[in-house]
């Protein structure tokens, strides 16, 4: 049986305060495919220590924005700062730098199957920070398994795990290069609604213990309920409303209302 996880706070934590550092800024981005513009003058901003849930229906262009934040897309128009970096400006080697303080949780948790948890865990590590930290490896491997409450599939091999175990030692191969900034494509989505709660769960313990803020994308309504400080609704190509989930739960707005019923 899996250790039980630390408790975690259900309800939004306060808002920022003016002028909390902002890590993440989205600035009137576009970004079309031939005729279908997705993207219509989005923005986002995003601070240190802050969760955001991009709340959006299929097709929406939620993963178009994340493909654009990490650089695998390039915007028609517009600018994304992340840590103050203009990322459309950096060569592959900066890029490459940037991409070690940002994790990334994949909807398909993009595991090595043929690794046991731990090969999958120090791959990252042997990537990004080899001279650093040569001789602690297996510390930073009990430890990131220990942060998921799941120390004991160290020899397992991902096939060997359930969807919520694979997603949990996902979510510590992010973990064991402490991001900054954690983009969760759809951590919920094809989990049972106990699974998924723990998720839910464990993304709070991580924002609480490493001080990351993280970029949420998710149409899981109890997902949001619990992990958003704030959310920001995309429709129509565009920031179509945003604030705490108690404040777009009480919005009369028809697009606003749909989630929610
Ligand atoms: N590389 C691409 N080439 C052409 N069209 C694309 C490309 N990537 C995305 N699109 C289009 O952009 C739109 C938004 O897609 P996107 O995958 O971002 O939606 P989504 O909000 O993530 O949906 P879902 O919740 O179903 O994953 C869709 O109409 C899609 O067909």
């Amino acid at each position: 049986m899996s250790p039980a996880l630390p408790p975690a706070p259900a309800a939004a934590l306060p808002a920022p305060a003016p002028g909390a550092e902002v890590v993440l800024t989205v600035d009137n981005i576009s970004k079309s495919f031939g005729d279908n513009h997705v993207l219509k003058d989005f923005s986002l901003t995003l601070h240190r220590g802050e969760n955001v849930v991009v709340l959006g229906k299929s097709g929406s262009g939620k993963s178009v924005l994340i493909k654009c934040i990490i650089g695998l897309l390039t915007p028609d128009a517009g600018t994304i700062a992340v840590l103050g970096q203009p990322v459309a400006t950096l060569g592959h080697a900066a890029l490459d730098q940037l991409r070690a303080k940002v994790g990334f949780l994949f909807q398909s948790n993009a595991l090595y199957d043929s690794m046991t948890v731990r090969e999958n865990l120090l791959f990252p590590l042997r990537r990004h920070w080899l001279a650093d930290h040569k001789g602690q490896e297996d510390k930073l491997v009990h430890e990131a398994l220990d942060d998921v409450g799941l120390p004991q599939t160290i020899d397992q091999l991902p096939a060997e795990l359930s969807g919520g175990q694979r997603k949990r030692i996902a979510l510590a191969r992010t973990l064991i290069v402490p991001p900054e900034i954690i983009l969760y494509d759809e951590p919920t989505t094809g989990l049972d609604p106990v699974t998924a709660r723990e998720i839910d769960q464990l993304i709070r313990h991580v924002q609480q213990k490493y001080h990351a803020s993280a970029l949420i994308i998710s149409h899981d309504m109890n997902c949001v309920r619990l992990t958003s400080d704030r959310v920001i609704l995309l429709a129509e190509g565009r920031s179509y409303a945003e604030g705490t989930y108690a404040e777009l739960l009480a919005s009369t707005d028809p697009i606003v209302h749909a989630f929610f019923e």
